[in-house]
């Protein structure tokens, strides 16, 4: 089974469609690159998936489901949609002990996430005085507390410094290798090929590339042939 299928996926917002007819599987343990123009749907089908728009048409599920109807959501997809608001007066290890207590995850999960996005030793410090890619890296944190098996994020590299965007990259790669999954919106092409193994782009709502990329695909050729 693929980690999230989308078939026939559509949505209107009055007269524009602003997702139209969308197909496409995100297999797993795959970093896949979710593209196109500004205005092509990329954040309203990844809000689909997260079962927080409801779809005109068609359907989205991850491991087979709605999101709605999973069993363990938390453990099945976490996601950065946009850059998230924390409160300025809270350490990330408050912040994070917050979502984690909502969630009724086990404790030791908040130092393991806060290791893994590398905020260990800002852990005790305010939100308040992150720079931008440290507010980020505390989102990705967010999204892992659940140890999720699908990981979808919308811009990711959005302000980060060029050692954040290489840290961002090792990230993602060494999380697909574990079997885990990826979909990561991005406008950052140069980026996204040197770990995406698939890519799906799209325009005005349709599908108009969707497959494999190898080491010597240009992706920037191949986006820009696509959405001509
Ligand atoms: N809540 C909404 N109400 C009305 N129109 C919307 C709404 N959300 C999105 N749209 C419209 O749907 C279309 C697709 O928007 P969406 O944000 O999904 O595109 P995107 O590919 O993520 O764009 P970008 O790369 O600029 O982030 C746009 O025309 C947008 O104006």
């Amino acid at each position: 089974m693929s980690a999230i299928t989308v078939t026939h996926l559509s949505k209107s917002f009055g007269r524009v469609r602003a997702v139209d007819d969308l197909s496409f599987d995100v297999e797993r343990g795959t970093v896949t690159a979710f593209l196109g123009p500004n205005g092509a749907g990329k954040t309203t089908t990844l809000r689909m998936i997260l079962g927080l728009v409801t779809p005109t048409w068609g359907s989205a599920l991850v491991d087979g489901r709605p999101y709605r109807e999973l069993a363990d959501p938390l453990a099945t997809v976490g996601a950065v949609l946009e850059a998230a608001a924390f409160h300025p007066g809270l350490t990330a290890r408050v912040h994070l002990e917050t979502l984690r207590t909502a969630a009724g995850l086990a404790p030791e999960r908040v130092a393991h996430v806060l290791e893994q996005v590398d905020l260990t030793e800002a852990a005790d410090r305010r939100v308040g005085g992150f720079s931008l890619g440290m507010r980020q890296r505390l989102a990705l944190a967010g999204a892992l507390l659940g140890d999720p098996g699908t990981l979808i994020l919308d811009e990711p590299a959005n302000g980060l410094d060029p050692a954040g965007v290489h840290w961002l990259r090792g990230f993602l790669r060494a999380y697909a290798l574990q079997g885990r999954t990826v979909l990561v919106s991005t406008h950052v092409l140069a980026e996204i090929q040197q770990i995406a193994d698939h890519a799906i782009i799209i325009s005005e709502g349709q599908a108009v590339f969707t497959g494999p990329l190898t080491p010597g695909s240009d992706l920037e050729e191949i986006y820009l042939e696509a959405i001509r």
